[in-house]
């Protein structure tokens, strides 16, 4: 049997992520209950483990655009996390070809630094050098539309609404080809305008070969740029396949 010619750029086997919550027991609990379960190597009651993602397996070609949809709290983010390698797996394994980066809406700028200064260090950050930071620089500050209503690029980051903010991560973010980019509810904050050009650039970014993952509520975001989506519910893999096939499904509540 010949080997499919389309290269895997990740690889989810079986995978299960349990997070550990600490002090979520009732009671603040004493100093002496604390030293007898110590000395009798009881684990602490108030140890709460929240298994988030229960045995997903599924894997993403280069080229592929994949949207992940489920209901609140059904595990997507922590999927993407455990993807970027922030996250560790409880069972299974997660195998990626090149390096994923993760783009959410909460990545780390600095509030205090001027939209300037955040894009030359996230650039930076990224692995672009110098030269090539002043080269892109222009094109970021314009995709990112930041200096429409003013000068706001040589202003400190928190002067920005949660939007403006949220389009020069995604702005940064987008200036490198990525091998793996996986983006968590960017376009969500953008405006119209905005979401129509990130959903452009996403399928740019596919053509230099990459693999994009996107979660996001808005179907239509998801319809328009991915044509491969997964359900997730619970925690569980409901259905995997051609994004209009599940997201009609999902929509409708029709579990196969
Ligand atoms: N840091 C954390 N500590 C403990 N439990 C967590 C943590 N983050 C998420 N969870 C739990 O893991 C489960 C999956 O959460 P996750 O954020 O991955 O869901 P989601 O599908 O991205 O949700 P949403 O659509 O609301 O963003 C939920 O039950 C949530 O309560």
């Amino acid at each position: 049997m010949s080997l499919p010619e389309r290269e895997p750029t990740v690889v989810v086997d079986d995978v299960h992520i349990v997070y550990r919550v600490h002090g979520a027991g009732s009671g603040k609990g004493s100093a002496t209950s604390a030293l007898s379960r110590i000395i009798s190597r009881r684990k602490s009651p108030s140890i709460r483990e929240v298994h988030a993602v229960r045995g997903i397996s599924f894997t993403a070609y280069r080229g592929e655009a994949i949207g992940l949809i489920g209901s609140n709290g059904s595990g997507k983010s922590t999927m993407l996390a455990a993807i970027a390698g922030l996250l560790p797996t409880e069972r299974g394994g997660i195998y990626t070809n090149g390096q994923p980066s993760l783009l959410g809406v909460n990545a780390a700028l600095m509030n205090d630094l001027t939209g300037e200064r955040n894009v030359v260090l996230g650039c930076l950050a990224m692995g672009m050098t110098p030269t090539q930071v002043r080269r892109r620089y222009d094109d970021i500050v314009e995709f990112s539309g930041i200096n429409d209503k003013g000068d706001f690029i040589s202003l400190p980051m928190r002067t920005y609404s949660s939007g403006m903010a949220a389009r020069l991560r995604f702005s940064i973010a987008a200036a490198k080809t990525h091998d793996v980019l996986l983006i968590d509810e960017a376009l969500a904050t953008g405006d119209q305008a905005f979401q129509k050009r990130s959903e452009d650039r996403i399928r740019e970014l596919r053509k230099e070969a990459g693999t994009v993952f996107l979660v996001s509520h808005n179907n239509n975001a998801i319809r328009d740029t991915c044509e491969r989506t997964i359900w997730i519910e619970q925690g569980e893999l409901i259905m995997d396949g051609p994004t209009d096939r599940v997201v009609r499904a999902y929509e409708k509540g029709e579990r196969p």
